[in-house]
């Protein structure tokens, strides 16, 4: 029998249930490293049968807490613990353990224990062990981890018991699908989250997401490269310091480095002076002070720092005004980053700041992924080169330089194939040489109703395309397939639904080749300034200007005229906005979802 749960946090919760001998804790102890790898902040419930202690005898809090003390909350720079007693002659209440964490520091909280709750759990199953299954009993086990030889029913989802990679990705799928059960009432669904399908080629817009991004493979050859050769590529593996950041305690000002005591009297004698990259050799003694200068180590028997413009000096003495607090202005050794610690996971995209961060560890050389290798060419009779004289009833091939400059801005190399002519015969010979080449195969136009044939028989030869229809507007119609192990992407041809469905389809297919964490797009509720349209069933991405109102909240507006040929709402947009399947007309006033360009456009 199991008691009701309703999870009172906005982040999922997810239980792990199983008979001990099982290798819970073992399995959770690759699982989380693995989902920490892709991006996922985790909380950790468990419980305990036995009367257990996390404090020593001798140590301050033990005592103090054997004195009496009810709640003991001990803190240093990297961490702290509430120790509680709460003697229950019951088992300890998950809900209210729930609350007592900080649901802001984590993205899932996984509970190990607590197997009669109705919490959504997975259930592990080892054969071997001749013990009962879990499920018969209980209706909230998601999912069985098990082993080769274990037979399920056939409607419960399976898992292999020994395939880290296959369990993270099922419990990175339950937080992404997690909807809280009580929203702040302002709020809007989440758009990009239906789910409903029409026909088999008919998708949401999360569903086609899903199915590309079930196909693509993470790059696993790596190179060996320098901090001058590392911007905006991967991370192959976990950077881990190999000092103390800050090396040492030192100070936050210039000014004045003593020992603090309780009642101190002043003057201080000053001993002598500390720059920046050297160290006072003796021993300060209360009483006793030194000059020092931002960046100094604080000298031993000192703790505490006064800044220069609250002290004076005279005849070989300081004097301090204001109040002074033990500690202030110091910046211990490590506090930044300890040494032995992940300073940056594998699968993080070297940015300006991580770069800095690698430099300030001193880490010069490093293993990054090998950039995605990709080829774009366009199609179309009409479809003329930039540069070349303009014939009657053409347009220029903007296509094929909005998905390059994405696609680089990705970190991609970029394999550019020019625009193929009609030709069955030329584009299967294009195609099948594209494939020997590149990761991905882009392409813009001929996958809509009247002209798909042509692609869909050349790739139906070479190897597997499946055409969409995408419940979105632009970008409906869109084609994905492999030749051999190669991506193939056919974008619909108008400028504007090209550059859309690359954002929502191709981008999270292409960080995942680089080998990123899969992660939601980034979503930012806003205020919609003037009232919006969209059409039931579908998603709307209209072309947005977002700004920071007075009211401190950001607003958005759209473009003016959505036509999925203007290039130039792309231009004036610094955001989509997106109107889920759910909506049919949001109103000034209401809130909408938008996507900032800031990272790729
Ligand atoms: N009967 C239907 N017609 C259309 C449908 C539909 O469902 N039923 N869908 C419409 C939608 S939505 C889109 S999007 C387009 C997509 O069509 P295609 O992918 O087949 O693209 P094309 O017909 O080849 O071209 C559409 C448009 O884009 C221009 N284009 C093509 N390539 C480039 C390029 N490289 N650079 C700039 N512009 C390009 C092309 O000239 C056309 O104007 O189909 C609708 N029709
Ligand atoms: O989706 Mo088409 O994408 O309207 O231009």
């Amino acid at each position: 029998m199991s008691t009701v749960f309703t999870n009172p946090l906005s982040i999922p919760v997810l239980g792990f249930c199983a008979y001990s001998g099982t290798g819970k804790t073992t399995l959770l102890k690759q699982l989380i490293p693995e989902l920490n790898r892709r991006g996922l902040r985790l909380a950790v419930i468990k419980h305990a049968h036995h009367n257990f202690d996390i404090d020593e005898p001798g140590k301050d809090s033990y005592e103090m807490r054997k004195a009496g003390a009810r709640q003991m909350l001990v803190a240093s720079h990297v961490r702290w613990a509430l120790m509680t007693e709460d003697p229950l002659d019951r088992d300890p209440d998950l809900l209210h353990l729930l609350g007592q964490l900080e649901q802001d520091k984590a993205d899932l909280v996984l509970v190990e224990g607590f197997k009669k709750l109705a919490l959504p759990k997975i259930e592990l199953h080892r054969a071997a062990h001749g013990k009962p299954f879990i499920h018969t009993e209980d209706p909230n086990i998601l999912a069985i981890a098990c082993c080769d030889e274990t037979k399920l029913p056939g409607e419960i989802r399976r898992l292999d018991l020994n395939n880290v990679a296959q369990i993270a990705d099922f419990v990175q799928q339950y937080v992404r699908d997690y909807r809280p059960e009580s929203k702040p009432s302002s709020a809007r669904a989440l758009p990009l989250s239906a789910c409903e399908l029409g026909s088999e080629q008919n998708l949401s817009v999360r569903q086609g997401i899903d199915h590309i991004l079930e196909q693509v493979k993470p790059v696993t050859e790596t190179e060996l490269l320098t901090l001058d050769e590392a911007d905006n590529r991967i991370l192959a593996q976990d950077a881990i310091s190999p000092v103390n950041v800050p090396q040492q305690t030192n100070s936050a000002m210039d000014g004045y480095a003593f020992a603090f005591q309780d009642n101190m009297s002043q003057p201080f004698e000053l001993k002598g002076e500390v720059l920046a990259g050297h160290q006072y050799s003796g021993q300060l003694q209360p009483g006793e002070a030194v000059r020092i200068m931002t960046g100094a180590p604080v000298p031993l028997g000192a703790d505490t720092i006064q800044p220069r413009e609250l002290a004076t000096e005279t005849d070989g003495k300081v004097s301090f005004s204001g109040k002074i607090y033990r500690g202030q202005h110091v910046r211990l050794a490590g506090e930044d980053i300890a040494q032995g610690a992940v300073a940056l996971s594998g699968g993080t995209r070297l940015g300006a700041a991580e770069q800095g961060l690698l430099a300030s560890l001193g880490l010069f050389e490093m293993p990054l992924k090998r950039r995605p290798r990709i080829a774009v060419f366009s199609t179309g009779d009409e479809v003329s080169q930039p540069g070349t004289e303009l014939k009657a009833n053409c347009i220029y091939d903007s296509n094929r330089y909005t998905i390059k400059a994405m696609a680089k801005r990705l970190g991609c190399e970029v394999l550019d194939l020019g625009i193929i002519e009609d030709s069955e015969a030329v584009l299967s010979q294009t195609l099948s040489q594209a494939a020997t080449q590149a990761d991905v195969i882009i392409s813009s136009g001929g996958v809509s109703v009247g002209n798909a044939d042509y692609i869909k028989t050349v790739l139906a030869k070479l190897g597997e395309i499946n055409f969409w229809r995408i419940n979105m507007r632009p970008g409906r119609p869109l084609a994905f397939g492999k030749i051999d192990q190669t991506l193939f992407f056919g974008l619909p041809g108008n400028p504007v639904a090209v550059m859309v469905s690359f954002l929502m389809f191709v981008q999270p297919a292409l960080r995942k080749l680089a080998g990123e964490p899969s992660g939601q797009p980034r979503l930012l509720p806003a205020i919609a300034d003037e009232a919006m349209r969209s059409r039931s069933g579908r998603t709307e991405f209209s072309r947005g200007i977002m700004t920071l109102g007075d009211d401190g909240q950001l607003h958005v507006r759209t473009t003016g005229a959505q036509g999925s040929g203007m290039l130039s709402s792309m231009v004036k947009a610094n955001c989509l906005v997106i109107i889920g399947e759910a909506d049919e007309r949001i109103e000034a006033g209401e809130t909408v979802y938008v996507h900032p360009f800031a990272d790729l456009l």
